[in-house]
């Protein structure tokens, strides 16, 4: 069988990263992914916008949605304290199981759980099946047409409180502007936008944080 673009991105880690070494990890994705083959990971520009919020949030229980190779999950765990746990939502067994290697490899299983199926399902589990009880961040990168949809099942299910974090990839390309237009025009939330471009191009991007304030 052919190998897939994402089994090339964990081979070449496999081969040329640091195990152990979360951020050689991301370094050398970026370097495949901007120099070889591109592929949607938040990469290294948005990364640090990522980053920064992840220092000044300090958050103790994450969840993303949209696993994708790991990229993300890699890069928030490794600025994690030793007990906060990131919950991380893929909907493709192929890239799950990508996943699941490259955050070995890097490290940080010890900190990220993947969970494998679809948002719209999992997400209502959360409290029950993975003893969450409210989110401090959540990292939205997955299909654009579901970021408006997932973050009111994270509403309807009481997972956030004051303060929680949802900072979402993409808002300018693909764009999410269902998700932009709700989420600018509700008073329980306040909104910050980040200017970027789209990973490894100079194609205008953004990123959004919007902040629950209850
Ligand atoms: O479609 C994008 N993301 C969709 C991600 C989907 C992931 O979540 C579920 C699916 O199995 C995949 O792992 C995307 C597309 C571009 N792009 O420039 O086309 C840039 C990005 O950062 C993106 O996240
Ligand atoms: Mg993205």
């Amino acid at each position: 069988m052919a190998q897939s673009k994402e089994e090339r991105i964990l081979n070449f880690v496999l081969q040329n990263a640091v195990r152990g070494d979360p951020q050689s990890v991301v370094d050398t994705i970026d370097k495949y992914c901007s120099q070889k083959e591109w592929a949607m990971n938040v990469g290294d520009e948005k990364g640090l916008i990522l980053d920064k919020i992840l220092e000044e949030t300090k958050p103790s229980v994450l969840l993303e949605l949209g696993t994708y190779c790991g990229y993300s999950a890699v890069r928030t765990a490794r600025l994690l304290k030793p007990s906060a746990r990131l919950l991380t939502i893929e909907f493709n067994p192929a890239f799950a199981a990508i996943a699941r290697q490259m955050i070995e490899f890097a490290g940080v299983q010890d900190k990220v759980k993947i969970l494998e199926g679809p948002s719209e399902t999992i997400i209502p589990q959360l409290k029950k099946k993975h003893e969450v009880d409210t989110l401090d961040f959540v990292f939205l990168d997955h299909w654009k047409d579901r970021y408006l949809p997932d973050t009111i099942l994270l509403l309807d299910h009481g997972l956030l409180r004051k303060g929680s974090v949802i900072l979402a990839d993409n808002v300018i390309c693909p764009g999410a502007p269902e998700f932009i237009k709700y989420i600018r025009n509700n008073n329980s939330f306040e909104c910050t936008n980040y200017p970027s471009h789209v990973e490894y191009m100079k194609v205008k991007d953004a990123m959004e944080k919007a902040v629950f304030v209850g």
